[in-house]
């Protein structure tokens, strides 16, 4: 054990009801939203095939150069009400919006900014009209906030002189009253999703983001805090220098997915995902032939494949400059939300099964015990392999949509023949297995209710 004064703050994963709604959620839609989807990937004539809300980087655009986008920002076509439907039409339960990505441009009228929506022919709080139209629709808000800030000339990549020091201690100041604002501003915030936290600047002020992790918690009881913050004090990330996991879930996940086989090890913490449409698009970028779009369902697939290892999976969405959305994100919203409609009960608040994954596709498991086998791969054999943990034994099993009683065929010790369906559901489906639980047995399953 290594002393740590700025090292992991809790042990195991949060129960309070914050945290409890937070997991329980499982679905959440990210909103990179910003001065970078007005040239839309495209620069003097020239389309960046890279992530379009780092388009200022790929084409060397000086900051102040940048930030004359601001006399174009004028989303005639945003509507808060619409988007907060889309989220919620999708099954969403909660959307991260980015405040501030790494270009400085705040998305609420910021007193310690320049770069601010109010500077901008707009002139409205798009984050006030947006954390309240989704709070209307039910829908939780978490703020995405980027501590590296490129139009911010006291930011410092790594601290080599005093010079340095002192400027960073300035940017320090400015983040810590930008983040009482959004505190103070939007109370009904639950979550601060912290990104660009990975330069040496910060690694060498872990003190920063303890104190920063604290200073929200006091403001905001029960609000969540990423991992991706976190350095300790000796500059470790994400996990301390003990190995004890930093923030209240971890936040590594981004645009990959634990392997259900060999990381295992994710289910003992809370974590969440997040993943773009695209290989590699956070903001608009208007040319998506440059890269696979994923459908509908490999979206599906992913989501699915965080909650049965007990993460959260937060699917991006780029709004365009004029306010309204892609149609193809459209699309993907209402395909991903008639799914939820069927299926839903097999993702919002279920877990991690403890049973060995299948290649028909993934387990999940709700409070009250029971285990859904969500298929995305039926086998030409027509029966999917179960194996079960020890100690537990299947009861019966249905089709989750029509109640129909599926065929369960042991055969041998801990292990399953479960049927297909009798009508092919031509879609990703769920079949809801009553397990029974014997005496003595270890793992999840000791308290269920079966
Ligand atoms: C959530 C995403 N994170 C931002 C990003 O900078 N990712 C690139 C990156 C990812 C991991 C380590 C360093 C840099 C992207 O622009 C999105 O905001």
């Amino acid at each position: 054990e290594i002393y740590l004064k700025y090292g992991a703050t809790n042990e195991g994963k949060r129960q309070d009801s914050a945290m409890q709604k937070f997991r329980d959620n499982r679905l959440g839609v990210f909103i990179h939203w910003g001065l970078y989807a007005i040239p839309g990937g495209e620069w003097n004539g020239k389309v960046y095939a890279g992530a379009a809300e780092w388009l200022k980087s790929w084409a060397k655009v000086p900051s102040n150069e940048w930030m004359q986008l601001m006399s174009q920002w004028n989303p005639t076509k945003f509507d808060a009400k619409k988007w907060a439907v889309m989220a919620k039409e999708m099954g969403a339960k909660y959307v991260k919006i980015t405040t501030k990505h790494h270009e400085g441009f705040c998305l609420w009228p910021s007193k310690y900014s320049k770069y601010t929506v109010a500077s901008t022919p707009y002139k409205r709080d798009l984050l006030g009209e947006m954390v309240k139209a989704y709070n209307e629709e039910g829908i939780d808000v978490h703020f995405y906030f980027s501590v590296m800030d490129w139009s911010n000339s006291d930011y410092r990549y790594d601290i080599k002189s005093q010079e340095d020091s002192i400027a960073f201690s300035r940017f320090l100041e400015f983040t810590d009253n930008q983040l009482k604002e959004l505190a103070a501003r939007y109370p009904t915030v639950k979550d601060f999703w912290f990104d660009g936290t990975w330069d040496a600047s910060i690694k060498k002020n872990g003190w920063w983001t303890a104190h920063a992790e604290q200073m929200l918690k006091e403001l905001l009881p029960g609000v969540t805090i990423n991992s991706r913050l976190r350095a300790d004090d000796k500059g470790k990330r994400h996990f301390d220098s003990n190995g004890r996991l930093m923030g209240d879930y971890e936040s590594g996940y981004e645009r990959r997915l634990p392997d259900p086989v060999q990381d295992l090890k994710v289910t003992q913490w809370d974590w969440e995902a997040c993943m773009t449409v695209p290989e590699n698009q956070w903001g608009y970028h208007k040319d998506w032939s440059l890269s696979y779009i994923k459908t509908p369902f490999e979206v599906i697939d992913r989501i699915v494949h965080a909650v049965s290892m007990g993460g959260n999976m937060v699917v991006n969405f780029g709004p365009q400059a004029d306010g309204d959305f892609r149609p193809e994100e459209k699309a993907l919203a209402t395909a991903i939300g008639k799914w939820m409609q069927c299926y839903g009960k097999a993702i919002y608040a279920c877990d991690y099964a403890e049973f060995d994954k299948q290649d028909w596709g993934y387990y999940t498991r709700g409070k009250n015990g029971e285990v859904y086998m969500i298929v995305f791969n039926q086998p030409y054999s027509e029966r999917l392999i179960v194996k079960t943990p020890k100690g537990i034994s299947i009861e019966q099993a249905s089709l989750l949509t029509t109640n129909e009683n599926i065929v369960v065929v042991e055969t041998t010790r801990n292990e399953y023949n479960v049927s297909v369906p009798q009508k092919n559901p031509g879609e990703p489906y769920v079949i809801q297995l009553k397990i029974r639980v014997a005496e003595g047995t270890k793992g999840v399953y000791k308290d269920a209710l079966t």
